[in-house]
């Protein structure tokens, strides 16, 4: 490795120290590293920098947080130091722009308080009093065999997407709706980002007008309706001084949301069905825990009686965090444990490699679900040691209704089938974007 290179200046007159770190390799840094073993180069720049230090990758220069204390300090981001949209924009802006994880402070702040009315318990209840036969009728199709999960699950999330957030079944216009959503998630985590026709790019532009289309024209009804999806509590939802959204603000975060849930959810439910598969003491006690609530679907009031599969969900979510890190990017001069970090500069948090640091989680590789039980949480060294979920003002707003969904759909698959994975086998992720199984999980199904 390269030797230590000062990121910038300091001040004149402090006495901050400048970001330690190197550029990597010429022209690509160090992105092809970072995306074939990320865990690994963490480790190696957090033992030769300690927790902050910078480097090229992507294409540009950035300035890496790591651990807990990093964590802390970007996301509660006192003072307002780091913007979310100035760090998501090159992301994801394109196809997700006024998206609320874009919007920064004041008007992030506003928007929040609006959107908060449709995760509030209430309203939950009703959405997954609808999930329940909508997983059904998913996981009817389902033959016994060999079954790749990732694909199957990404459906399942994505049928289930458009009845309990759209409240309505598409007809015709499902495969069009459901193209169109897919190529704008799949364009928004895209790394290479050429506009050409036909490419994935130009897809994604295509399919998030398609979604803007749909979604102004169902407006009007979704306005007047009291149904209990997602759509319609948004054109419902005003806080108690009577703000709301805008048809616009409406359309934004409808496409937002559905890629926010999408993905991550996926990510959380494929990771469980792998550590169950290779965990089968583990499965048979969800599928206890689960019959012993003797109902076929769940209710809102069960969440809470699924002790087990919270252990298991926790520590898949520490193994596999979805959003593996979070970029920002500094507005104003920031410090970090006595270094200088100028306006204007691009820095992630990692949560992935937060979850896998032993100075934090004993045996760190190891699936052991019970480390999040009641006499021993180990996530309690730090509160900002587990962050599947982010924090401070950007903390997920649909973490309740990612349960709900996670706990509604393990909860009738323990009930159909078991699974399993053969002896020797390991699951490869592919880390260019979000966390997926290289192979899409190949598991054998056996109906119940
Ligand atoms: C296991 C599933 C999920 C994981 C791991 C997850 C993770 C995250 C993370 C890490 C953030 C913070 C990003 C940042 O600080 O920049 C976030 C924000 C957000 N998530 Fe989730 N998420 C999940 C499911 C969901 C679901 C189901 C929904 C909606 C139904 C949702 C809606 C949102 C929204 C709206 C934000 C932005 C909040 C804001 O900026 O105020 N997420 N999520």
């Amino acid at each position: 490795m390269t030797s230590a290179m000062p990121f910038s200046p300091v001040p004149t007159g402090s006495n901050l120290k400048p970001v330690p770190g190197d550029p990597g390799l010429p022209l690509v840094g160090n992105t092809l590293r970072i995306m074939r073993d990320p865990l690994r180069i963490a480790r190696e720049r957090y033992d030769l920098y300690g927790p902050i230090s910078w480097t090229n990758a992507f294409g540009m220069r950035m300035v890496s947080l790591i651990g807990p204390d990093a964590n802390e300090f970007v996301l509660l981001n006192r003072g307002d130091l780091f913007s979310n949209n100035q760090g998501w924009d090159f992301f994801i802006g394109r196809f997700f722009h006024r998206g609320i994880m874009l919007l920064d402070f004041e008007e992030h702040r506003w928007h929040r308080r609006i959107m908060q009315q449709a995760f509030k318990p209430e309203v939950l209840r009703e959405y997954i009093a609808r999930m329940g036969p909508a997983i059904r009728s998913g996981l009817k199709a389902w033959e016994p065999g060999k079954r790749e999960m990732l694909p199957s699950i990404k459906q399942l999330t994505l049928d289930l997407a458009t009845d309990v957030f759209m409240g309505q079944q598409l007809g015709q216009e499902a495969d069009q709706i459901n193209r169109a959503f897919v190529d704008t998630v799949r364009a928004g985590t895209a790394l290479v980002r050429f506009n050409m026709p036909g490419g994935r790019w130009s897809r994604g532009l295509r399919g998030r007008r398609v979604l803007e289309e749909f979604f102004r024209r169902e407006l009007p009804a979704k306005r007047r309706s009291d149904g209990p999806d997602l759509f319609s509590a948004l054109c419902r939802a005003e806080t108690e001084d009577g703000a709301r959204f805008s048809d616009e603000d409406v359309v934004n975060h409808m496409i937002f949301l559905m890629m926010a849930a999408h993905d991550t959810t996926t990510i959380t439910l494929t990771a469980m069905i792998y550590w169950l598969a290779r965990h089968p003491e583990w499965q048979q006690r969800l599928r206890d825990e689960s019959e012993s609530l003797g109902k076929a679907q769940l209710d809102y009031d069960d969440l809470a009686k699924m002790e087990a599969t919270s252990l298991v969900m926790k520590e898949a979510l520490r193994l596999c965090a979805p959003v593996p890190s979070i970029p920002r990017r500094s507005v104003r001069d920031a410090e970090f444990q006595g270094h200088h970090i100028p306006a204007g500069t691009l820095i992630s948090i990692t949560p992935f490699f937060t979850h896998y640091m032993h100075e934090y989680w004993p045996e760190p590789e190891r699936f052991d679900p019970e480390r999040f039980a009641e006499h021993r949480r180990e996530d309690k060294i730090h509160p900002y040691a587990w962050v599947p979920f982010g924090g401070g003002a950007h903390k997920c707003i649909g973490l309740h209704f990612a349960e709900l969904q996670i706990k509604a759909v393990i909860h009738q698959l323990l009930q159909h089938f078991s699974w399993t994975v053969p002896e020797d086998y390991r699951m490869k992720l592919d880390m260019t974007s979000l966390p997926v199984p290289t192979d899409g999980l190949p598991v054998t199904l056996t109906r119940r």
